[in-house]
């Protein structure tokens, strides 16, 4: 049985590709709200929503088959039928804080009430607490911060798609998240994967799946080959969780190395594809911030070890590093901002390394990182440029717009 999904490279021709068209959870939130919604700004939607159709219209023209999370969720509660519908609401009322009480029932016959598609957007978009009919009448509902305006949170980091699950092989992990803002997100993709007509009972092998302690995000997750991928430790991937997903990978995998590259852990550079993607056979972009004295960055490249166990070789040459890896001569590192240290703070800012390749080659970047994209064109890629003002005040690029479901083999 052929799997519906297959990556094995960042770089393969793309063929199928989930995102998330942002909705209304990205204005409905204040500025004081924003730190802990990961957020550095307020978005306008409608040019939002613009922004993010010429990105998708940019992929379609390009021969990309493009799937939207919330559509999937939704087809795949109503393929699913009604015990599923209400585990799924069960559980995501219990992970926004209510599992049982009197807010509980009065959200769940709120949302009860709704179509399934009606009911993904709803718990998207967040709700608050004047669109529900609930007069308090417990110590717990009536001792509920009366200033905060909120039942349940918005998810407004849903369209970076890259990040609650990401397609390895023929599988998935679906990923515990760091921060509560983003946690409840991979709980669409679970459905999605297990009930959606198009993945549940095709052999997808869920590699990692979200019911852990440790922590793992997909723009730390990059596919090299289709034996060796790249994971960052970073703000928001553990070392505990790349060790982890190395032996599923290796024990039920293609897969023999992993290489873990320790990244600053800061909010601008909080993923590994924020300052590092492939982008060619022998190409990356790499932001030069992430680089030491000499060049040198802390990489441990994991391979099988005896009984399960795992063998890890410390090297700070990124570039040798891949090139043994990737069994190649050489490797043309292109730094963002051309090594500008004033233009790669900026561009890397606004996610000048955050590339996403539709092919070997060819990449779509966001256009206002302009000294970046000239030097990509420059080193011989095409680049196809999309339009980024509000989509980019969410701190995240093409690659962490989108997950490949489906690639062509390199
Ligand atoms: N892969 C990525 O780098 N995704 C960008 C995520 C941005 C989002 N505001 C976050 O902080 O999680």
């Amino acid at each position: 049985m052929t799997s519906p999904i297959h990556v094995t490279s960042e770089i393969g021709k793309l063929k199928t590709v989930l995102l998330k068209r942002p909705g209304r959870e990205i204005e409905n939130f204040t500025p004081d709200m924003m730190p802990r919604l990961l957020f550095d700004d307020i978005p306008y939607l409608p040019i939002a929503q613009k922004e993010h159709d010429y990105f998708a219209d940019t992929l379609r023209d390009n021969g990309v088959e493009v799937l939207y999370l919330e559509k999937l969720a939704a087809e795949a509660l109503d393929a699913a039928g009604d015990k599923v519908r209400n585990d799924f609401l069960e559980q995501m009322l219990t992970e926004s804080g209510y599992a049982t009480g009197t807010i509980h029932d009065a959200l769940k016959e709120y949302l009860g009430s709704m179509n399934n598609q009606d009911m993904v957007n709803k718990i998207m978009e967040g709700i608050r607490k004047n669109e529900v009919d609930f007069v308090p009448t417990d110590l717990v509902s009536a001792a509920e911060t009366e200033n905060y305006e909120f039942y349940m949170d918005p998810m407004p980091n849903l369209y970076f798609t890259r990040d609650p699950s990401a397609c390895i092989g023929e599988g998935l992990s679906i990923n515990h998240m760091t921060f509560p803002a983003r946690q409840r997100e991979s709980l669409f993709n679970e459905i999605v994967i297990k009930y959606h007509p198009r993945f549940a009972d095709k052999g997808v092998h869920v590699w990692r799946d979200r019911n852990h302690d440790t922590r793992i995000e997909g723009g730390d997750e990059l596919v090299l080959n289709d034996h060796v991928m790249a994971i960052g430790v970073s703000q928001r991937t553990s070392a505990d969780a790349i060790q982890d997903i190395a032996k599923s990978l290796f024990k039920e995998g293609h897969f023999d190395t992993v290489i873990a590259i320790k990244i600053p852990h800061n909010h601008a550079m909080m993923h590994l594809d924020t300052v590092f993607t492939m982008i060619n056979y022998d190409q990356f972009t790499v932001h030069p911030g992430i680089l030491g004295e000499g060049g040198h960055i802390d990489t441990w490249t994991i391979t099988p070890g005896k009984n399960g166990d795992l063998n890890l070789d410390h090297r700070t040459d990124l570039k040798q590093v891949l090139k043994d890896a990737l069994k190649l001569d050489d490797l043309d590192l292109i730094p963002t901002g051309n090594g500008d240290p004033i233009i790669a703070g900026r561009e890397q800012w606004n996610d000048g390394s955050n590339t996403l390749a539709i092919a070997p080659g060819v990449v779509v970047t966001y256009n206002r990182n302009y000294v970046s994209n000239d030097l990509l064109r420059k080193h011989g890629l095409k680049v196809l440029e999309v339009i980024s003002s509000e989509l980019s005040r969410g701190r995240g690029g093409p690659r962490c717009m989108s997950c490949p479901i489906v690639r062509e083999d390199i």
